[in-house]
């Protein structure tokens, strides 16, 4: 029997951002192997068009839920949807909510964010910092709270290239960044984020680092644990390979290099791609709420959920495994052909960002607006290129997580544990990871069918032969008009012409004479 899923069993769970890519797979892994659990209360805040019950059913529908459906199968009516907006006071929870929630909650897991990188800082802080400072403040008036697990990421300390399991403290309080929001207005905050920001590259990773510093100092008496995921991918294993759906991370980029958009990316090949199926993560979470609660660490314990400094994989292999599983596996109605590079310096990447993305959008707009069509492709590259350049910062540099805490709690687990919430990265397979990744962004994030994949590969087919012709047409209409002005490439073409043709008339002659 499985202790941790034990623990679980009987409890009021309260989880900000379940309607998120981690909050979804991490509901669904605690009513699969927990179903007896008491209830499980997520934040949702209301969106247009769509009541809360619906956004509910709208996940326990997805395909993720169905193996939940058959061990829980009245687990609609353990989740209890609370309308919250984590950008209000207080989260906008009414009164009888709030008394709920306060009473009952026995373990937290705040997963809610922005994960924008380019979000304003203002945003950034009133999510990532202000809403975790309430959350712990809702947090220490909660009589029956046994942990409080915090998700924050491996990249919140980014600006350094050693990163230990310890939290970092930031140039500038936190409690000042969070007063300073309320007074300055959005012009000024626009300008002094760059230097607010410092070294780190975007708002997402500061105000990541800044909610971590809020939790270790606004935590009191609170058993709280910080999980530091690197970047989330594709499920490993459960509830099966490949769930996806959302764009974050490489899934987005997947889809532009299969779709033939995305041509080149500038990125170091050997630079460690430290990717993090989405099970590993939420296995590791389950396993940290456990031990938070039972063991009750003297001090916040920081855990790394990575994978390259137990079981490295590079961007130039992660780029060649994605590439090769197009072939097999093509996505419907490529624009062009997938097949893209990595670029090293400016020069290149300003040429391939010309030549392979900005030109056949502008050619193929050019089109559109010569068939009586809207155009759409020039706005769909540069958006392509805006999010190439905020990733680029990510996938060129590499960095050194210690894992020790993690480990730690590996060897806590009893066996039957370690199987059944597995985070050992140890035993991933990148190649099969990779494909299934792929495929699961096909299915999942495409909603293609398998059945289309040989129409897509007929598809490519005449892409490709297009491209040749393309190609052909080009090289001759270029090679005419240099004939046309230059001595020098006129005598290359005699001397091309007559070698030809004494050739040929070797050939005939020796075939003659064989006969
Ligand atoms: C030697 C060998 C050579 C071999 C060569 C082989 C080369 C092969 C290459 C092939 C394949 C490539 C695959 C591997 C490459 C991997 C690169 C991966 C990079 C990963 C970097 C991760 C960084 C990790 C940091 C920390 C991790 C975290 O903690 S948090 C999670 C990370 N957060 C994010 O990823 C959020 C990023 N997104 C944003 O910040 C914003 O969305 C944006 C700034 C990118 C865009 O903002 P904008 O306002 O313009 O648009 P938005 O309103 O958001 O959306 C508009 C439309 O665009 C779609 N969209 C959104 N995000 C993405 C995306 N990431 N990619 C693509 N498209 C995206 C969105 O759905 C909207 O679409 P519509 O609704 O249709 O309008
Ligand atoms: N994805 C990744 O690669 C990584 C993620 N992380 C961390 O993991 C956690 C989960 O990330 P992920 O699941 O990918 O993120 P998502 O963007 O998929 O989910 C974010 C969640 O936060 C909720 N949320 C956002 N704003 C509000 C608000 N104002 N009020 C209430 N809820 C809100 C969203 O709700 P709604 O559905 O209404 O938008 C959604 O449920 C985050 O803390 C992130 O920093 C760490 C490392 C990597």
């Amino acid at each position: 029997m499985s202790m941790i899923a034990a623990f679980y069993g009987g409890k009021a769970i309260l989880i900000t951002g379940a309607t998120g890519f981690m909050g979804k797979v991490l509901m669904e892994k605690l009513f699969r192997t927990s179903p007896d659990l008491k209830v499980v209360y997520i934040l949702v805040r209301p969106k247009q068009g769509q009541t809360l019950q619906q956004r509910v059913f709208q996940i326990l529908d997805s395909k993720l839920f169905e193996k939940v459906k058959e061990v829980c199968p009245n687990v609609h009516e353990k989740i209890r949807a609370i309308s919250a907006d984590l950008n209000q006071n207080d989260f906008a929870i009414s009164k009888e909510d709030m008394k709920e929630l306060l009473s009952h909650t026995n373990i937290i897991f705040h997963c809610a964010a922005t994960v924008r990188f380019d979000d304003h800082l203002r945003h950034a802080v009133q999510l990532n910092v202000t809403a975790t400072q309430q959350l712990l403040l809702m947090a220490s008036q909660m009589p029956k709270l046994e942990a409080f697990i915090h998700i924050s990421t491996a990249f919140s300390n980014c600006n350094l290239k050693h990163i230990d399991e310890v939290v970092y403290p930031c140039p500038v309080e936190p409690k000042k960044i969070i007063d300073s929001m309320e007074w300055l207005d959005d012009a000024i905050i626009d300008e002094i984020t760059p230097k607010l920001i410092g070294d780190w590259p975007n708002t997402y990773t500061y105000t990541k680092a800044l909610g971590e510093v809020v939790v270790q100092q606004e935590g009191g008496n609170l058993n709280i644990a910080i999980i530091r995921p690197s970047i989330m991918g594709a499920t490993w294993q459960e509830p099966f390979p490949g769930w996806v759906d959302n764009l974050n991370g490489p899934s987005g980029l997947i889809i532009a290099a299969g779709k033939g958009f995305l041509r080149s990316i500038r990125a170091t090949p050997m630079a460690v791609a430290d990717l993090i199926p989405a099970d590993t993560v939420v296995n590791l979470t389950l396993a940290v709420g456990w031990y938070t609660a039972v063991h009750r660490p003297k001090s916040t314990l920081v855990y790394h959920c990575t994978s390259g400094n137990l079981n490295p994989c590079n961007w130039g292999k992660m780029g060649l495994q994605v590439l090769a599983t197009f072939e097999k596996i093509p996505f419907e109605r490529a624009f062009r052909r997938p097949n893209a590079d990595f670029t090293t310096n400016n020069i290149t990447t300003h040429y391939w960002n010309a030549v392979s993305h900005r030109a056949p959008a502008i050619i193929y707009d050019f089109y559109l607006r010569l068939t009586g069509r809207k155009p759409r492709m020039t706005k769909l590259m540069n958006r392509l290129l805006r999010t190439l350049s905020m990733l680029e910062y990510f996938v060129n540099r590499s960095w050194e997580w210690s894992t020790y805490n993690t480990e730690m709690l590996m060897s806590e687990l009893s066996p039957e544990d370690q199987r059944v919430f597995n985070f050992d990265v140890r035993q991933l397979n990148w190649l099969e990871y990779i494909e299934n990744y792929v495929l699961g962004v096909k299915k999942y994030l495409l909603k293609e069918d398998m059945a289309g994949i040989p129409e897509a590969k007929q598809h490519l087919k005449r892409l490709r032969n297009i491209h040749y012709l393309f190609n052909t047409a080009l090289f001759l209409i270029a090679w005419r008009l240099l004939i046309a002005r230059s001595q020098v490439a006129r005598n290359v073409w005699f001397f091309i012409v007559s070698f030809c043709y004494k050739f040929l008339s070797y050939f005939r002659a020796s075939s003659t004479l064989n006969v």
